[in-house]
């Protein structure tokens, strides 16, 4: 049974299918105290959460448990991710969900600003008649700046459009083509901040977006121009916001978002030009149920070992990819696994090359997972998300090569192992039908299934030396299942790799390593 706690408001259709899973328990609670959720945390194989609860690293280390955090919406800020990818813990956010109620949320402040709608309602319900302390401006040809034109800011902009307003958008990764596809105009971050009559930040808060409006950017605005944070609190100087509209050059600013929220008394809130709503963007009905569906259904995925999309902090994988590579996730695992346990010192370096069909796919999610085999010999809890994180932080070099050649098969896996003392080669492919092979140890050429209890015996070739071990193994009573047997030249140096029926005892590899023609004697447990 899963135990997935709910620790920030989440729609309750939208968790229903968590609710009506026979092996998920969910558990509620949404005020708990920073010690509470240290305590309910200890027993939770998931946590879902909003913007609210601070998922931070203390969070993350007491929850022994935890494979899978969810985010009900876009921003993880709240999520101490490395912390998260240290433990292998896998973060997942619902992206798309929120992204329509967002951009209106926007787009109410856009107007409210423009018309003064929130500072006329106040002093109408107080009895007062100001015409003239309210007058506006029309959107109608005003320059809208667009500072992030992802998912919201692309939605903005087409309303923006709608109200014939001239979108001027900077983001570092916004092509020509999308800019044309949505009639809008790419531009540079300084003509947005100099041309602009309402300038809005779509961006995550991070650290080249903090302060991205600042005292410098508001010397260069346009006087009487207007300022929107949708997006985080952050992203826009409080305090050179707060100046800038005390000196006149920027005529008002409409906020949801803040750099300590709730904000309790904030000096912006002195000034009549500034209107605000508590982090309002996402606050839909429809929002929170596309939101909770959508990251509840990743949770359970993740939860469940099933395919999932919307990690962030794994790169995403293409389904058709995930497709492709999904029959190959085994065989790299026992690659990683076998290669592993047939070397000797301080791992230093990982090559895997990758041959024949192999060669033209994006092959790094494979890689992780040889990764994971190859280090899960040294650590515990160790998996593809963390896997690429402790090899960095161990110095171990992980290297990719394609070859479009593979010596008769329709792909193949090598993975080379370097350490400090000793090396190794293992080659693999999937056999039609037949599931995963190792097909190559170093230069030598066998078919062995990489399942269960195996023996690697180095040794000379020499008549009587397979018989010999034979007698060994079952004065030991050590069953073989089965034997593969390689060698280069006749009398030569050889290999013999068995398959045995449970693990191999210490005395065995003593009493193996005593005979005149072994070399070596290896266990591997796959
Ligand atoms: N107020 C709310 O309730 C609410 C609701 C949803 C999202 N948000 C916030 O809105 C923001 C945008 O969300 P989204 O779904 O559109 O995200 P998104 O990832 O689709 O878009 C963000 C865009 O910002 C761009 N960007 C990144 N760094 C930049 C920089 N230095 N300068 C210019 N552009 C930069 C990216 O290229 C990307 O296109 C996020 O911070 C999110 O947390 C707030
Ligand atoms: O990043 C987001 O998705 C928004 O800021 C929404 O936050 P919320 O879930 O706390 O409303």
């Amino acid at each position: 049974m899963y135990r997935v706690l709910i620790t920030d408001p989440l729609s309750h259709h939208g968790i229903e299918q968590l609710i009506r899973a026979e092996d998920v328990e969910v558990i509620q609670k949404t005020s708990l105290s920073p010690e509470e959720l240290l305590e309910e945390i200890q027993y939770a194989d998931a946590l879902l959460v909003r913007s609210q609860t601070k998922v931070t690293a203390e969070v993350i280390a007491a929850g022994k448990k935890l494979k899978a955090i969810g985010r009900a919406g876009v921003g993880v800020d709240n999520i101490d991710i490395p912390a998260a990818t240290s433990r292998g813990i896998i973060v997942v956010n619902a992206p798309d969900g929120n992204t329509v109620s967002t951009a209106e949320h926007t787009f109410a402040m856009l107007i409210s600003l423009a018309r003064n709608i929130p500072q006329g309602y106040h002093s109408t319900i107080q009895g007062e008649w100001k015409r003239k302390a309210f007058v506006g401006v029309e959107l109608n040809r005003k320059i809208l700046g667009i500072i992030g034109l992802g998912r919201i800011g692309t939605e903005l902009a087409k309303r923006a459009k709608a109200f014939h307003m001239d979108v001027l958008a900077f983001d570092p990764y916004l092509t020509e083509e999308h800019a044309r596809k949505i009639g809008i105009t790419q531009a540079s971050l300084d003509e947005v901040i100099v041309r602009a009559d309402f300038i809005t930040v779509h961006t995550p808060l991070t650290k080249e977006t903090r302060h991205l409006l600042s005292t410098e950017a508001f010397a260069k605005m346009k006087p009487g121009v207007r300022i929107i944070n949708c997006a985080r609190g952050g992203i826009i100087d409080e305090e050179a916001l707060a100046e800038a509209i005390r000196n006149q050059k920027v005529a008002g600013a409409a906020l949801d978002v803040f750099e300590t929220e709730p904000p309790g008394e904030h000096p912006l809130f002195a000034l009549p030009q500034v209107i605000a709503t508590p982090h309002l963007g996402a606050s839909t009905r429809e929002a929170q149920e596309n939101v909770a569906i959508d990251v509840s259904a990743e949770v359970l995925h993740i939860l469940r070992e099933e395919p999932f999309k919307n990690a962030v902090n794994l790169p995403s994988i293409p389904a058709e990819l995930q497709e492709k590579l999904r029959p190959y996730q085994n065989l790299a695992e026992k690659l990683g696994h076998f290669a592993v346990q047939t070397v000797k010192g301080a791992l230093d370096e990982v090559t895997v090359t990758y041959s024949g069909e192999l060669s033209e796919v994006d092959t790094a999610p494979l890689t992780r997972i040889i990764l994971k085999g190859t280090l899960s010999h040294y650590l515990s809890d160790v998996n593809d998300v963390n896997a690429p994180y402790l090899a960095k932080e161990r110095n171990i070099r992980v290297t990719e090569q394609k070859m479009s050649r593979s010596h008769g098969f329709t792909h193949l896996i090598t993975v080379k192992i370097r350490t400090d003392s000793s090396d190794t080669s293992v080659s693999g492919t999937l056999l039609n039908g037949l599931g995963p092979r190792i097909i190559k140890i170093g230069e030598y050429s066998v078919d062995v299934q990489p399942f269960g209890h195996q023996l690697l015996i180095r040794h000379n070739d020499r008549p009587g030396a397979i018989g010999r071990v034979g007698t060994i193994l079952g004065d030991h009573r050590v069953n073989i299942a089965t034997m593969q047997v390689g060698r280069r030249d006749v009398g030569g140096r050889a290999i013999m790799m068995l398959g045995v029926d449970k693990a191999v005892p210490e005395e065995l590899v003593n009493a193996l390593e005593q005979m005149e023609e072994i070399d070596a004697v290896t266990p591997i447990d796959l």
